[in-house]
């Protein structure tokens, strides 16, 4: 052990070697090494150094507030400014201590108590000591950004997250929807964990722009999210309103049931609260067979009670019966050719059955309920509209036909090389807007429905004579619409029930646009009796997707008895739609009535007037 220990090179053996090592190089080598890593140390400090320092410059204590609250209170930064002298001063004490060493390098290391050697190192490692610490600084900044920003202040985020985020243009698009022309305020991409500020902080955040107002389910759960947003959309609103009032939302309900987990990502954005729409129960209706009850969502005082006093006399009459006779809901993209007649050949394409098959191949690969049942091509010019006809089982669809409507496009773009797809919905599926296409080919669900009244209950529930019902409906219905130009609109108030029962049961209210296209007719049985029909072509439905799902529309599809998919797809929203078409039935009959015996006015002073509260609360006695 003790010869070993003897072997052993003790420390000072090796400083010794490591000076006649230094003591053989001859000057020029001893002092180029030295000024090389003097200068290369100094300029990784320096750079290191004002990193720190820009970033600083950059950032507000506001926004490291937003970074990292709990590590970074707010009013307690570092004196940066100190730190830069400091800095400085390190760094030319360090240079003048390496200069002096290597000017007189010989002299020091012939020293013969090599004391002032040892005074240099020591003076060395107290300077590394400083940097280290300063490199320590810069590392745990870094990490304060990396953890807390991932677009952090080194890399323009707003560009990274836009182009992200954006689709890719339709190659025919304009200039100005090139993604890169989009400017998204670099401010709103923090994502820092926000969860630790109070809601005013957050708030806060959110009025200054720090965080995105539609961001903040992102960032915290759905129910607070709204909580949050309310503070600050009151703040809002107390700038843009007159008499600057800070509570306009306390009034819009935002508890205690709306589930916002589920109307996040499904039903809509920048929620702030929900509307309590009254929502009345017509019936018993006999329709097909079968008792049902329809649940109406509206504020128009007196429809619910037509509704009602119209499925009181077709189930006194023996009740309704309705039939589907078309189902399948559109999408239309507008695809540009490269000529007229290369539109033509793309026509003429698509209506080959093979080439049909491949068509229907690609758009059923993306769902698995909707089937493509036909594709319709109108031509106009350079132009293809491809409105494609899609069973969408106890959906409505319209997500579902998009999706299927993008893989036809991506497959017909293979087989033509000019194709250019202009928009994926070209306006003749068509969607929300009134249209002879919805009223001639259908669009959802095309239902008939009808029923004979008999005089007595025509005299008695209705309050009026078949004669005069059939009258009021030729002149009005018939007559009046063809007058007008109507489109669709051959009925007295169809988009009355239709909207009332979207609203009720989570379809999307505006499509009532041409779900409420009608025409009603009325004829005088040979018995004397009334028959009343209403053939609606487009009426869009489902009973799963979209709102339906929500908790309070999902229970009114239960009341209906078509909550959810029915047993075979598309059963339940079959039903629903055969619903929607006798409860308009009913709607016909019992305003045309009133019409016919001119107690129109009469019905609604008495259900639509009743409790006006202004007037209640300027003469509140004599209303008593
Ligand atoms: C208001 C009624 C029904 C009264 O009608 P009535 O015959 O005087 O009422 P009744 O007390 O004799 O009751 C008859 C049945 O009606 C129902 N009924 C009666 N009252 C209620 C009630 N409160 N709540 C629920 N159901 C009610 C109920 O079924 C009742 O039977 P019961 O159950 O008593 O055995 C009738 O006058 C009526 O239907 N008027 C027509 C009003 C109407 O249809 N308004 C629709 C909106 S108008 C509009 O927005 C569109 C428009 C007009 O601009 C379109 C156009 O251009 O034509
Ligand atoms: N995208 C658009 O252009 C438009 C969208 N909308 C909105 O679209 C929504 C409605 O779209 P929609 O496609 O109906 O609904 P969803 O987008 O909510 O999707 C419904 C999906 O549910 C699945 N599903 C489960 N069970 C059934 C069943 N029994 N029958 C049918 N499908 C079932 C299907 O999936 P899978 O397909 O995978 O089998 C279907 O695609 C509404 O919110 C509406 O407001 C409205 C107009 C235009």
């Amino acid at each position: 052990m003790a010869a070993a220990m003897g072997t052993m090179p003790t420390i000072g053996m090796r400083l010794d070697a490591m000076i006649d090592q230094i003591d053989n190089l001859s000057s020029p080598q001893l002092y180029g090494i030295i000024v090389a890593a003097t200068v290369g140390l100094c300029v990784v400090l320096l750079g290191t150094g004002s990193s720190n320092l820009d970033l600083q410059h950059n950032t507000t204590a506001k926004d490291n507030l937003l970074k990292k609250p709990a590590a970074v209170p707010k009013g307690r930064q570092p004196k940066w400014h100190i730190f830069k002298w400091i800095n400085y001063l390190a760094v030319v004490a360090f240079l003048w201590s390496v200069c002096t060493f290597c000017l007189n390098a010989s002299h020091y290391l012939h020293h013969e108590s090599q004391g002032v050697l040892v005074q240099f190192l020591v003076g060395w490692s107290v300077f590394l000591l400083y940097f280290f610490g300063f490199f320590g600084v810069s590392f745990i900044h870094e990490d304060i950004s990396n953890d807390e920003t991932t677009a952090s202040s080194r890399q323009p985020s707003s560009s990274k997250n836009a182009t992200k985020q954006l689709h890719k243009a339709a190659p025919s698009a304009p200039v100005c929807s090139d993604p890169a022309s989009f400017k998204v305020a670099a401010s709103s991409h923090a994502s820092t964990d926000i969860k630790e500020l109070a809601d005013e902080e957050i708030a806060e955040l959110v009025l200054s722009n720090k965080v995105k107002d539609h961001e903040l389910e992102k960032r915290l759960d759905p129910f607070r999210a709204v909580a949050v947003r309310r503070l600050a959309a009151n703040r809002k609103l107390s700038t843009v309103l007159p008499d600057n009032k800070t509570n306009v939302l306390d009034k819009l309900p935002a508890t205690p049931s709306l589930d916002y987990a589920r109307v996040h990502g499904a039903n809509c954005e920048i929620v702030v609260g929900y509307v309590p729409l009254p929502v009345g129960l017509v019936g018993p209706l006999t329709l097909n067979g079968e008792t049902v009850y329809v649940p109406m969502a509206t504020t128009e005082g007196c429809l619910v009670a037509s509704t009602n006093r119209g499925a009181k006399a077709i189930t006194q009459g023996g009740g309704a019966q309705a039939r589907i006779i078309r189902d399948g809901i559109t999408r239309a993209p507008c695809v540009r050719m490269g000529s007229a007649m290369e539109a033509a050949d793309l026509k003429m394409w698509c209506e080959e059955p093979e080439n049909f098959d491949m068509l229907k191949r690609a758009f059923e690969s993306t769902t698995s309920f909707g089937k493509l049942l036909a594709c319709h091509p109108t031509v106009a010019g350079k132009n293809v509209y491809l409105r494609l006809v899609c069973f969408s089982g106890d959906a409505m669809g319209m997500n579902m036909v998009s999706k299927g409507s993008l893989a036809v496009i991506e497959l017909l773009q293979k087989e033509f090389s000019s194709l250019q797809l202009v928009a994926l919905s070209g306006n003749m599926c068509t969607d929300k807007k009134a249209a002879a296409t919805n009223w001639l080919q259908g669009r959802g669900k095309s239902v008939v429905v009808e029923a004979v009244i008999s005089k007595e209950i025509v005299l008695t529930t209705l309050k009026t004579t078949v004669a005069a019902l059939v009258h009021t409906n030729t002149h009005k219905n018939l007559i009046g619409s063809a007058m007008a130009g109507s489109l669709g609109g051959f009925n007295a108030h169809a988009s009355n029930i239709v909207t009332a029962i979207f609203l009720a049961t989570g379809q999307d209210p505006a499509q009532n646009v041409e779900s409420s296209n009608c025409i009603t007719l009325m004829e005088e049985t040979e018995e004397g009796d009334l028959w009343i029909s209403c053939t609606m072509p487009s009426i869009e439905v489902g009973t799963v997707g979209g709102g339906t799902s929500l908790e309070a529309q999902a229970a009114c599809l239960e009341a209906i008895g078509c909550k959810g998919g029915g047993n075979t797809p598309g059963e339940n929203s079959k039903k629903l739609a055969t619903v929607v078409a006798a409860a308009t039935m009913a709607g016909e009959l019992s305003l045309l009535a009133a019409l016919a015996a001119n107690t129109l006015v009469q019905a609604h002073m008495t259900h639509n007037r009743k409790s006006n509260v202004t007037r209640t609360n300027i003469c509140d006695e004599s209303f008593k």
